[in-house]
């Protein structure tokens, strides 16, 4: 993107520099040393276990020695099963501990990018997309740290010690017992064959459900007024079906060696040969008493140390996949910060030859778009469907930063102005207006937290919102949002031109604020709106052009380009772009109106 027009940006799009690594242990560098630690004392713990078990098998031949007294030998081997148990303890602790600071640290990142993003990237790749990274996989990256490595420092600790004790105490039993365990191995991974291609699989399966009982859910209320649900259920169903399809290859791929290396990697084989091994030697003469039983101790659970591996794959390809997506989410390129510190001079705002083009579009959304609205005035964005209108709207704020050109508030480049000063300077009331679960008087003060109770009454008195907020059980206190009252679309809007009221920038953006209005809401939202238009630079989309008239400029945008301007009468005098949606609108007022009539009659 070129940013050669923003005069004094200092930082360029992030992804200009060196990719950095992906993948999960990259991401868990920061507690990097803590968790090497874990892994570390877990398996020292399991290394002690393995050596109290040793301690028990000279405990045994010093009692069939001749001096039994193997007492010293048995305080070592409880205080070898209690320094296990410590580290072990020990390990846990510290994995967990690195995976809330893991967890900590990530959120905070993930937050703070988020809040310097391009807001119309957050708005493309919608909030549940974004909630699953920053909940869900930060959540399985935790249980990856907490719990996954320490086992994998037992895992790999227990077998290498159990074989060096196994060959320092006999090396033929050592043989049969690595025999056996590689035995096992083998078996494993003929049952992990195609494992990659039937997880992929599985996981797209997993996927497709995911998105089929979203589809389902948040698609009822359309679906049901059209039928009975069957084309979605119908959707849902298949995924169900696929997913059965993938689990039943999978078994039928694997479920034969999968039992025979359980079986093979279980105890009982490997104490089996062990016994009749010993046997052997032991009647031969090569093999004493105590070495068998030392062997039968320790190896009987060299086979099996390993079988948790199985399942360790399956949890480090699962973080691996959430940690590639947190990655991608913190490569999104963030908006330059601007170094300049410029502030506007006045209220104008002006679009200088601004070129724009959505990621992914050949086809640029705007094309050299030039418009100047001076302080204090009304300018009304019109157009067709796609012609542009909320593509401009949303450049001020800088949900995205333009391509070519600059958008200027009081002469000062956008890019140039620091946020906060950005944001004292316009107010936005878009369409889809957010409320957050807190009372609604919080909700109005975030325009302004500094702001009195009177102040808060002042602007909702102005925005017409007042009665109602009244009239809630709780007031102001009520709660709004996700959880609180139920509020209609109309009574949100109020709530935001209040906030927007309070907030008392010179700037406001307005994007079809009264669109989806009823009409008792629909009077008392276009007074909250000419209230807070008063005596500020005003940006308006509006499609009900009887409320632009009085406009002081209207902006005529069509396919991206600006194609008139100018005030209503002469527009409609120049008989072009305007004059058409001018006349359409007013044929269909008619139309409706006619359809009453007819009805009446
Ligand atoms: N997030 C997006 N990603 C890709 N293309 C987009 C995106 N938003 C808008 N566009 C495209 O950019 C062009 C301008 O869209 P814009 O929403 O600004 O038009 P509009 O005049 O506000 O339309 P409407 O009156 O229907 O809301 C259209 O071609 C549209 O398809």
């Amino acid at each position: 993107m070129n940013t050669s027009t923003c005069d004094t940006c200092a930082s360029h799009y992030e992804s200009a520099q060196p990719a950095p690594k992906r993948g999960i242990w990259a991401l868990m560098r920061p507690v990097q040393q803590r968790i090497h630690l874990a892994m570390g004392l877990a398996a020292l713990g399991a290394v002690s276990g393995l050596a109290a078990v040793a301690v028990l098998a000279v405990v045994i031949a010093q009692l069939l020695g001749p001096d039994p007294r193997p007492w010293s030998w048995a305080v070592l081997a409880v205080l070898l099963t209690g320094a296990s148990f410590f580290l072990r303890n020990q390990a846990f602790t510290l994995s967990h501990m690195a995976a809330f600071h893991l967890e900590t640290i990530l959120r905070t990142d993930l937050a703070e990018r988020m809040a310097r993003v391009p807001l119309g990237y957050l708005l493309q790749i919608g909030t549940g997309a974004l909630t699953k990274v920053m909940q869900d996989d930060v959540k399985s990256l935790h249980a990856f740290v907490a719990d996954t490595t320490p086992m994998i420092g037992r895992c790999v600790a227990t077998p290498l010690a159990t074989l060096a004790l196994m060959l320092f105490i006999d090396w033929r039993l050592a043989l049969l017992a690595l025999g056996l365990l590689g035995l096992g191995i083998l078996t494993m991974r003929l049952a992990m064959r195609d494992h990659v291609e039937l997880q992929r699989r599985y996981d797209d399966e997993r996927e497709r459900i995911n998105n089929a009982v979203i589809e389902f859910v948040q698609a009822m209320p359309v679906v049901r007024t059209f039928d009975d649900g069957a084309t979605s259920f119908g959707r849902y169903q298949k995924a169900l079906d696929g997913f059965r399809d993938v689990l039943a290859k999978w078994l039928e791929v694997s479920a034969v060696s999968a039992k025979i290396s359980i079986l093979i990697l279980g105890p009982l084989p490997t104490l089996l040969a062990l016994t009749l091994g010993g046997m052997l030697l032991f009647t031969g003469g090569s093999l004493d008493f105590p070495d068998w039983a030392a062997a039968l101790l320790l190896g009987t659970g060299m086979a099996e140390s390993l079988m948790p591996l199985m399942w360790i794959n399956h949890f480090i390809r699962k973080a691996s996949a959430s940690a590639l997506r947190i990655q991608e989410l913190q490569a999104v390129p963030m908006l330059p910060v601007s170094m300049g510190r410029r502030k506007p001079r006045d209220a104008s705002v002006s679009f200088e030859q601004v070129r724009f083009a959505y990621e992914g579009r050949a086809d640029n959304a705007l094309d050299g778009v030039s418009f100047h609205v001076p302080a204090g005035s009304i300018t009304a964005l019109v157009g067709p469907s796609g012609a542009g209108k909320t593509t401009v709207a949303r450049l001020i704020p800088r949900f995205w930063d333009v391509a070519d050109g600059s958008v200027r508030i009081g002469d000062a480049d956008v890019r140039d102005i620091r946020p906060e000063d950005l944001m004292r300077h316009v107010s936005f009331v878009f369409q889809d207006t957010f409320l957050f679960n807190d009372t609604i008087a919080a909700n109005i003060r975030m325009g302004r937290p500094e702001a009195t109770d009177t102040e808060v009454e002042n602007a909702t008195r102005a925005a017409q919102a007042h009665d109602f907020i009244a009239a809630l059980p709780q007031g102001y206190h009520t709660l709004a949002g996700d959880r609180g009252v139920r509020l209609s679309g109309g009574q949100r809007q109020r709530i935001t031109i209040a906030r927007a009221i309070l907030q008392n920038c010179p700037v406001v953006v307005l994007d079809e604020a009264t669109a989806f209005a009823d009409p008792e809401n629909e009077a008392a939202i276009i007074t909250a709106l000419a209230n807070l238009m008063r005596g500020r630079t005003v940006i308006i989309i509006a499609h009900r052009l009887s409320t632009i008239r009085d406009a002081d400029q209207i902006v005529v945008l069509d396919r991206g380009q600006m194609v008139e301007q100018g005030r209503h009468d002469d527009l409609v005098t120049a008989n072009g772009v305007y004059a058409g949606l001018w006349r359409s609108y007013e044929q269909a007022q008619g139309w409706t109106l006619g359809r009453n009539d007819t009805n009446r009659a």
